[in-house]
């Protein structure tokens, strides 16, 4: 049977993460590989010549899925008909600043993008915004776009969710396929909060089997919560593949599910769940299925974690007041 091609929609498509991101959705990572894509590249009029050469490149891999590669400079026309949008064209932040302070630099995008996806989008439109601080950027969207369920407009903190995954197998010394339930609560941003206490490592509690607690205090949140400065410390650019990757997981699961006993971090529009105040968009525990995400209810908050969740709510609240003051939502 010949399946209909999916719209995605990638903004920033000549940086460095649309470089890495879209030679994988072109080749079925982001959705499966039996669904056929078409690619809208969405850049700025500078980018654009860019964009032409890696779209030269991605017809010169021969795809089989890739059915059509159409580049703008009008985000009207980058998302007409789009079904998955992803949100990366944005400032990366260089050595010493912090994500927030993109917020005034960045912020405006996001805005005319939002109404954009609002009349021009697919009905199924589903939201993926990467661009930093993503959280807030996404509420900016979010905000913009009315007629779209707020549901489908997301943040991504599953690089955060990886890198804590990657962390973990390596003080435990398990794989991380047999590490599930882990949790990023909040912003994407040094507040954010890996939690392990749900955790399970081979099975047994990862608390627990860490037995740990100024190993978590002290190493695994903060290398988790500061590893993207470590990054651009390092490479002198911010991540770009593992961004990509975590953006490729991020849609992967909205779209095809989580397995039976695992979860997955999604930053979404509060329900109000764990006292997160309705309307933010933050970082929870949340399995899909059919296309549709839900947050993991009844797990047990203790108060290590209640004061690092609040903390990292406090700054998304302190965010979300900055974007109305600067008349962005
Ligand atoms: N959420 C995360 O986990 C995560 C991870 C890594 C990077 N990021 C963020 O992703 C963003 C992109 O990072 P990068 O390394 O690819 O940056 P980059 O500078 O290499 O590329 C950004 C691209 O966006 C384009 N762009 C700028 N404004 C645009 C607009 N209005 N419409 C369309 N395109 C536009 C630029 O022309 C450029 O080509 C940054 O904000 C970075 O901080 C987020
Ligand atoms: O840290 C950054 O500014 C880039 C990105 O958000 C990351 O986490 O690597």
């Amino acid at each position: 049977m010949t399946r209909t091609p999916v719209n995605v929609t990638v903004t920033g498509a000549a940086g460095q993460i649309g470089y890495a991101l879209l030679f994988r959705i072109a080749s079925g990572h982001l959705l499966g590989q039996d669904v056929p894509v078409k690619l809208r590249l969405l850049e700025i009029p500078q980018g654009v010549k860019a964009a032409e050469g890696t779209a030269m490149e991605l017809d010169d891999c021969a795809f089989p899925l890739l059915q059509g590669i159409d580049i703008f400079d009008d985000p009207n026309k980058g998302f007409e008909g789009a079904n998955i949008g992803l949100l990366v064209g944005a400032r990366p932040r260089g050595p010493g600043m912090e994500r927030g302070d993109l917020l005034a630099a960045n912020g405006g995008i996001f805005k005319p993008q939002g109404k954009a996806i609002n009349d021009h989008a697919a009905d199924d439109v589903k939201v993926l915004v990467v661009g930093n601080p993503a959280n807030t950027n996404a509420l900016i969207a979010q905000a913009a776009a009315p007629d779209v369920p707020a549901e489908r407009f997301t943040a991504m903190t599953r690089l955060d969710h990886n890198r804590a995954l990657s962390q973990l197998s390596q003080k435990t010394g398990v794989p991380v396929s047999e590490i599930k339930k882990l949790t990023i609560w909040g912003n994407h941003s040094a507040t954010q909060y890996p939690d392990i206490f749900h955790a399970t490592v081979a099975g047994k509690n990862a608390a627990e089997v860490v037995n740990d607690e100024k190993w978590l205090a002290e190493d695994f949140i903060p290398t988790v919560a500061k590893r993207g400065a470590a990054i651009i410390d390092a490479r002198g650019a911010s991540s770009a593949a593992s961004a990509a990757n975590a953006a490729i997981d991020h849609i992967y699961s909205w779209v095809n599910g989580t397995p039976e006993g695992d979860w997955v971090s999604m930053g979404i529009p509060s329900d109000g769940s764990y006292g997160v105040p309705e309307g933010l968009i933050s970082s929870f525990p949340v399995t899909t299925k059919d296309g549709k995400y839900e947050i993991v209810q009844g797990l047990d908050i203790n108060e290590f974690s209640r004061a690092r969740i609040d903390a990292s709510v406090k700054e998304l609240e302190e965010e979300r007041a900055a974007v109305r003051e600067l008349g962005l939502i």
